[in-house]
Parts: structure tokens; sequence; C-alpha cells
């Protein structure tokens, strides 16, 4: 099997991958439009920030699995990739202590002006005397929104700076929130206005988009703080730059809208340029720790899908299956037993959802479980049934 690597990725897990057997393309410079072409004949594509777009899924003719090596998934067009059958994965939770660590530097340095303090140091600037005016974090409100890995990772860090946490999640686990100490807010409106600081722990899909705009800002308290380490297409760059201008906002960000895509690039940025923000440059996963982490999921992801042929964490898998019926069919493991259950549930025009085929000890026996979209009709069963040594009992059950 081929895998490339799209992406910088540490030397020893390269030595990992190819310790599976693969033959490992290692294109660490490889852009988005490039992808296409460097993609074309592998089974397996590896990519951290690089875009992995409709064009590279069709390019891919042999392509089986995606593997976005980190914990967002809008780089790549999984809807593409369910449309071919192929396999999306991420990395789940194993940058999230990296991202949290940096939101809480972020909200630290808004509180202090630790970036603007340096600044004037080397410009041979002493000013004691203004940025001797800050709040201090401990007994303010922490908002956080989105209560998953990371957002739960920085309720624990901002915990011990005494801070009172309040957060928004769309599946709400009020046990979880209580066991952080979270008080549970009921709409993103409640969470704005009782925030002295709010930060952002939400995935940027579609319909997140923009969710952080004029009517959320203007609920939140005059010269209070919003961190967004999640995804720039969250937040709505000119409505932040008026709550900057206007409110007295304060802003940290990682991500923006647009970012460039490679390592280096100019930058221009109508927020940077604001006396009250503070930004960095969407290093939130770029520690060792989280690197290496990343890179070890993505070896064993690897190394399942070898093996089992399906891979860990896949998010595009379909959770609510179409069928309605389980056809179990317990048949004498032979060669085409199935494929005459199958020529049967064809003929009476059934489409099979899903399909599980279990061989017993010693390779004898085997159970197919055939989901289906509708019940088989009796005459279809019979047929089944009639099937002469092969099948040993036919059920149908609901599903
Ligand atoms: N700056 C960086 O380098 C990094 C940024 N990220 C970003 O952080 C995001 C979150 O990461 P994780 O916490 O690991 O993901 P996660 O999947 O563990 O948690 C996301 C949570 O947000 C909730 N959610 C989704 N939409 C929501 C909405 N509209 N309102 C309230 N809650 C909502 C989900 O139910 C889920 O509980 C990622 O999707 C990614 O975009 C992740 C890693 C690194
Ligand atoms: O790998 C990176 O630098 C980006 C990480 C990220 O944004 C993610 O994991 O969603």
């Amino acid at each position: 099997m081929r895998v490339v690597i799209a992406d910088k990725f540490p030397e020893n897990y390269l030595l990992e991958f190819r310790s599976l057997g693969l033959e490992v393309e290692y294109r660490p410079e490889a852009s988005a439009t490039e992808l296409p072409a460097i993609a074309g004949d592998c089974e397996i594509l590896v990519v951290r920030s690089t875009k992995v777009t409709r064009e590279t899924i069709e390019a891919a003719s042999r392509l089986q699995l995606v593997i976005r090596a980190g914990a967002g998934i809008d780089t790549i067009d999984v809807d593409a990739a369910s449309a071919r059958g192929i396999y999306v994965t991420n990395c789940p939770g194993k940058n999230s202590v990296a991202v949290a660590e940096l939101t809480v530097g972020l909200i630290l340095a808004l509180d202090r002006r630790i970036p603007q303090n340096t600044a004037d140091l080397r410009e041979g600037q002493w000013n004691k005397k203004e940025y001797s005016k800050a709040d201090g974090l401990k007994g303010k409100t922490l908002g956080l929104v989105g209560l998953g890995s990371i957002g739960q990772a920085v309720a624990r860090r901002a915990a011990a700076f005494e801070m009172n946490l309040v957060g928004y999640t769309r599946s709400p686990h009020l046990e979880l929130a209580q066991s952080l100490g979270i008080v549970p807010c009921a709409t993103l409106f409640e969470l704005a206005e009782r925030s002295d600081v709010v930060s952002v722990h939400i995935p940027g899909t579609a319909e997140n988009r923009g969710l952080f705009g004029d009517a959320f800002f203007a609920r939140m308290k005059h010269g209070a703080s919003f961190v967004n380490t999640s995804r720039g297409s969250l937040h709505d760059t000119a409505a932040l730059e008026k709550a900057m201008r206007e409110r007295n906002l304060r802003v940290g960000l990682d991500v923006y809208n647009p970012e460039p895509e490679g390592g280096t690039a100019s930058f221009d940025h109508p927020l940077c340029k604001l006396p009250g923000f503070v930004g960095t440059h969407h290093i939130g996963a770029s520690t060792e720790q989280a690197q290496n982490a990343i890179a070890a999921e993505a070896v064993r992801i690897c190394r399942e899908f070898i093996k089992l042929g399906q891979p860990q964490n896949a998010v595009n898998i379909e959770r609510a299956s179409p069928a309605k019926v389980q056809l179990i069919v317990r048949h004498y493991d032979r060669v085409g037993v199935l494929a005459s259950v199958l020529a049967i549930v064809r003929k009476y025009g059934l489409n099979v959802e899903e399909m599980t085929n279990t061989i017993f000890a010693g390779a004898k026996a085997a159970v197919a479980t055939i989901r289906l979209a509708s019940a088989p009709p009796l005459a279809m069963t019979t047929e089944i049934e009639d099937l002469k040594d092969q099948i040993i009992q036919v059920t149908v059950k609901p599903f």
C-alpha cells in the first residue's frame, strides 16, 4: 500500500509508517493545488493543514483513507470523500492540551497586555504607569463555547486561576459541566452577557460560520475579551473590529479568515493593528508534545486500517442507518453461499444497506446479518431457506 504524507511530519513517525510495510511518499511542502497530482495513486493520504479538495479526491482513484493529522476536518472535502466511499478520520483529543495552553496564554496576555509591554520595552520605552492597569483573572467569569475536548481542557486550567466558569454547548452534558464546575447557559447570548472573557472551542462547520457577529458582540460587556483558537470562519471580522472600536472589546486570535496556506506569507489583517489585539499564527497545535501525539495516532489509525480494513475515528460513516429490517442468515461457510443469498435479495429488488458476516469457531458455519430498507416478502425468505446444503436458518428482525 502507498501512503502520501502531504505535510510536515515527525521523522521517527515516518519510520513507523515504513515499518508497517507501507511505501511512504513524504511531501511536506505539497500545496492543495499540487495534491491531485501527488495523491493520484496512493491508498492512504495523511494531511495536517494542506487542504484536500474535491479535485484531489476525484483524482486519487485508488484512495481509501484520508487521515487528518489534527482535530478539525473543515480542510477536507468530506462530502466528496463520502460520495466515493473514502474514509475520513481525524485524531480527536490529541492536540487539546496544546490548544488549551495557548488559549490560557492569550487570556493572560490580553489581561496584562504582555505583547504590548514587550513591544514598548523593545522600543526603549518604560511605561509602568500605563501597564499597571489590569483587571486580574481571579473571580472573573470565563464563558466557554463548546465543551468538547479543548473546551474541557481550558476549563480545567481556568479553574486553577480561580475563574468562574459558564458554558454553552449544543449537546448539553450536565454531569460533565457539573464535574468541571461549569454553570450551563441556555443560549449563546446569555453566555455573552455573563462573561468577562469568551473563549470559542467549536468546529468550523458551515452551520457555525459567522456565529460570532454584531448580535453576539453587542451583548458582551464593555471591555470584555473574546478569544478564538478554533477557526477564523466562526467570527465576523468586520463585527469584531467594530466591537473593538466601539465597545473596547479585547481580542485574542490564533485563527483568521482568510488564513495563508503555507508556513510563511505576508499577512495584512485589520485587527492586528488595533491596540486591544493579541494574536498568534495558528499555532494552537504546534507543540512537540501535540505533534508527537497526533503523529502516533495517525500511525495507529493506519495500522488498524491495514489490519481490519476499517479505520478508527472515521467521521463520515452514516450514523442513522436507513435500514429497517435485519435478515439474519445462518449458513455453512462454503464458497458461493453468500452470492446465492444476495442473488435472491436482488431478485426481489431489495437494497442491502449494511452487511456483516461472522465466522464461528472451526470455520464450519457463519452468520450473515443483512440489513435492508424494508421487510422481505415471505417468498424471498423461503427461497433462501430452500438453498440446499447451504442454509442452516433464516430469521427476520426489525432493526
Ligand atoms: N488552533 C489550533 O491549532 C486548533 C484548533 N482546533 C479547533 O478547535 C475545534 C474544537 O476542537 P475539539 O474541542 O477537539 O473538538 P470536539 O469535537 O471535542 O468539541 C467540539 C464541541 O463543540 C460542540 N459544538 C459544535 N457546534 C456548536 C455550537 N454551535 N454551539 C455550541 N457547541 C457546539 C460539539 O457538540 C462538541 O462538543 C476544532 O474543530 C478545530 O476547529 C483544534 C485543534 C487545534
Ligand atoms: O496542525 C495544525 O497546525 C492545525 C491544527 C488544527 O487546527 C486542528 O487540529 O484542527
